[in-house]
């Protein structure tokens, strides 16, 4: 499987304070991977690393075969990077309707891009909500929204930090849903979460991390075999 993303000796710094010392991981084409760890340890710094949006101190990332550090985050999410961001960042003054139409685009060139519809379809309660404002909605619902905002850029990779963070049980087995939705048609996505026993089902392959390290990579059933590491390393 050729690689979408691949992140090599990546190195991140806040002023003097390092916080990434050697990340490294791949994510295929059509693949599901994780990156995992306690709080603290670098995970939303490494997408935001990946992203543009904290530029790493070294090491590289290529996407779609090509360089992309150094890269600005808006010319990083043309080329169909699509982060769906800690804290949803929606536009809370817009409908749920103009923040999906906001960033509509078909970056990955695909045949069949997604549209309003499309995206109601994946989540009913967006259609019965498409009138009101960012502000009005649910943090659930605001998930959604930010899932399906990133899914109208038409991405190659989809990647979500914090899936479920923060949300009621039911509304994060529909994310899940969602997710093992997306897998099906075959949707890239680099997922970070806590909850182990959902992303073993979901994704294909693992990373650990701990202190801006990788301290294990493998398989879901690697993982799923293994529990003394979700707790040693994830904390559940
Ligand atoms: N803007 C910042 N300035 C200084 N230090 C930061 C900043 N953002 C994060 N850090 C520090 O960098 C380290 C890694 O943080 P990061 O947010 O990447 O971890 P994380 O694994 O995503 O954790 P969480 O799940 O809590 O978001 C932590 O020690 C954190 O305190």
């Amino acid at each position: 499987m050729s690689a979408l993303l691949e992140v090599e000796h990546l190195q991140c710094a806040y002023g003097s304070s390092q916080v990434l010392f050697d990340i490294h991981f791949t994510v295929g084409e059509r693949e599901v991977a994780t990156l995992l760890g306690r709080n603290g340890m670098g995970k939303t710094t490494t997408v935001r690393a990946i992203l543009g949006l904290t530029p790493p101190r070294g090491g590289t990332v290529r996407f779609l075969g090509e360089r992309i550090d150094g890269r600005s985050p808006d010319r990083i999410a043309r080329m169909g990077l699509a982060l769906v961001p800690e804290g949803r960042q929606i536009f809370p003054n817009l409908t749920v309707e103009e923040n999906l139409r906001a960033f509509a685009a078909n970056r990955a060139g695909v045949a069949q891009p997604w549209t309003l519809e499309r995206v109601y379809a994946l989540f009913p309660r967006l259609k019965e909500r498409r009138q009101n404002m960012g502000h009005q909605l649910s943090g659930g619902e605001q998930q959604m929204l930010a899932i399906g905002r990133a899914l109208m850029t038409n991405p190659h990779l989809l990647v979500l930090d914090e899936a479920t963070e923060g949300l009621a049980p039911l509304v994060r087995e529909e994310i899940w849903r969602c997710l093992a939705t997306l897998r099906g048609q075959r949707q890239a996505i680099m997922v970070i979460d806590k909850y182990v026993k959902r992303l073993v089902r979901l994704a294909d392959r693992h990373t650990l991390i701990e202190r801006g390290r990788v301290v294990w990579q493998g398989d879901s059933q690697q993982l799923a075999a293994d529990e003394g590491l979700w707790v040693r390393y994830v904390g559940v």
